[in-house]
């Protein structure tokens, strides 16, 4: 792949929309390889399990372990999204780090940001089951004092939160959706925790509600580059489609790594 701009969702300058990025059969492949992963792989959550992969985060810096072969060799998703040129500027050119999420119909995550210790660069692979990502920015401020909480975490602490998204995407299984620059530093992303999408029709008004924060259907940005028949019909006719099991794998580049270097340094002092 040598271009990312035909990928680039219309009106947002920092998201990009891949379908069919893994193939049905290493889909099928990725999606037994992760169900047969041994219990003690999971962490769970209140409403979701992941796994991490890459090796763990302390104090921002990624203590390394190597990735599992169900992303660098079968499929490659390692080098494949390194071609995409989609981590060209990042520290190591490839993601080192990835978190893999398991969402039963009616799970979600609350909206949230990725914070500092990646770089600002995150490649989303979706896998069985589609999903919408709604993006959100902070509420203007109201209390005259600025942005000022200034240090970007996870959440930019006392902000409120536009509860209108800015921006759905529809995630299709197998595809990739890349966001960075503003999308990631400046606004949050998150699920709605339900067991369907309900979406409205291309073309038609936006019915009343939507733009509230209330679940009403959505209308999504990347409408056009839907390649599943049933999200077509879905977003062109105003329907819902059902959630299955989602398992997602988020790729990103954490700049710093404990200990790299180290091992060259010792050859070379022999
Ligand atoms: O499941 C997804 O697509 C999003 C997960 C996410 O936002 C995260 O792991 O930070
Ligand atoms: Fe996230």
């Amino acid at each position: 792949m040598t271009s990312l701009v035909q990928y680039k969702v219309s009106g947002a300058n920092c998201a990009h929309y891949i379908p069919d990025f893994v193939t049905p059969d290493e889909e099928t492949y990725l999606l037994r390889k992760i169900e047969e992963s041994p219990q003690p792989r999971w962490k769970k959550l209140a409403n979701r399990r992941l796994q991490i992969w890459g090796g763990d985060l302390a104090q921002r810096v990624l203590i390394p372990q190597p990735l599992p072969t169900i992303v660098t060799t079968y499929p490659d998703l390692v080098s494949r999204l390194a071609a995409t040129g989609a981590f060209a500027g990042t520290p190591h050119g490839a993601p080192n780090h990835i978190i893999m999420n398991e969402y039963l119909p009616g799970q979600g995550i609350m909206p949230h940001e990725d914070g500092p210790a990646y770089h600002p660069v995150v490649a989303t692979l979706s896998l069985g089951a589609h999903t919408v990502m709604n993006y959100y920015r902070y509420a203007p401020d109201t209390d005259g004092v600025g942005d000022g909480g200034g240090e970007s975490g996870e959440l930019q602490r006392g902000r409120a939160i536009d509860p209108a998204p800015v921006m759905s995407l529809l995630l299709e299984p197998r595809s990739i959706v890349i966001t960075s620059g503003k999308l990631y530093t400046a606004h949050l992303h998150g699920i709605d925790a339900r067991e369907a999408d309900a979406f409205l029709p291309a073309g038609g008004e936006r019915s009343a509600e939507v733009g509230t924060g209330e679940a009403g259907p959505v209308r999504v940005a990347n409408a056009h580059m839907l390649t599943g028949a049933a999200a077509r019909a879905a977003v062109r006719d105003g329907g819902v489609l059902r959630r299955g099991t989602r398992y997602s794998l988020t790729c990103r580049d954490v700049g710093r790594v404990s200990g790299a270097g180290r091992g060259l340094g010792r050859v070379l002092r022999r």
